[in-house]
């Protein structure tokens, strides 16, 4: 890692898909710890921002820097984890959730991938921690929306990513899941991971995410979670009063 960086600088990023402006110079910044709701209606760019932080997608204009580095150096590092929206996942792929889990250590392996005693106790612990030991030997597309989510967090933690991108982890998941991975995220955090997180739950961000921003193509408000959900705000992004934006 580079330092003081901080953990994310996305700087007037602009991306484009022929002649659909997804994103508008958008500029976040992150620092180390943190917790980040990305907040924004349905088309508003949250999957585009984490695709171009992954460097899945290259911007027209602006960069990206995670720990002070290309995106795609941070990912060879494995310094990036990536829970991708359940959608973008083809389930039918005969993998078991250990084999998910394990894809996590790959870059601490070599050009082998022959997993070593270290690995596989990287994964033991993050199964652990999921709450998924007793599943390690289970199909993956056999799983529940929620142990689903948890298979691809605890990747992540095998991988031992310091910046942690999830698209919409609460969807679709049950109040058990949930419960697990908030923990589970919330421990990452207290043990220096940065967290960015794209929900819909806009009743949980204030008790989950210690900073929030509000993205409509490019970025409407950026605070605390307070400070940006206010009603004006919920009206005009979502279309919601405060009441309605809480339940
Ligand atoms: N591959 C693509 N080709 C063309 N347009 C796209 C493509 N992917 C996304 N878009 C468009 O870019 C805009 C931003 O989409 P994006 O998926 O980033 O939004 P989002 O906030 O993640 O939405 P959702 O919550 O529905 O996933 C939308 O107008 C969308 O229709």
């Amino acid at each position: 890692m580079t330092g003081s960086a901080p953990a994310l600088s996305v700087r007037g990023v602009t991306v484009r898909y022929d002649d659909v402006l997804a994103l508008d110079d958008v500029t976040v910044e992150i620092g180390h710890g943190t917790v980040c709701g990305l907040l924004g209606t349905n088309g508003s760019g949250k999957s585009t921002l984490f695709k171009t932080v992954t460097g899945m997608l290259a911007p027209e204009r602006g960069s990206v820097l995670v720990h002070g580095m290309p995106p795609a150096r941070a990912r060879r590092r494995g310094l990036l984890g990536y829970v991708p929206q359940s959608e973008q996942v083809d389930w039918a792929f005969p993998v078991r959730v250990v084999d998910v889990v394990m894809m996590g250590r790959y870059g601490h392996m070599g050009p082998t991938r022959r997993p070593r005693e270290a690995d596989r106790a990287a994964v033991a612990e993050a199964l652990e921690r999921t709450d998924l030991a007793g599943l390690a030997h289970r199909q993956i597309g056999a799983l529940s929306g929620g142990q689903r989510k948890r298979a691809f967090v605890a990747r992540g933690i095998a991988q031992g990513a310091s910046l942690f991108l999830l698209d919409e982890p609460f969807a679709g998941v049950d109040k058990r899941s949930e419960a697990t991975i908030v923990e589970v995220l919330r421990a990452m955090r207290d043990a220096g991971a940065t967290l960015l997180v794209s929900t819909h739950d806009l009743a949980g961000v204030a008790g989950f995410c210690d900073e929030a921003v509000l993205l409509q193509r490019h970025v409407v408000a950026r605070g605390t979670p307070e400070d940006v959900l206010t009603p004006e705000r919920l009206l005009r992004a979502f279309g919601l009063d405060e009441r309605e934006g809480a339940r």
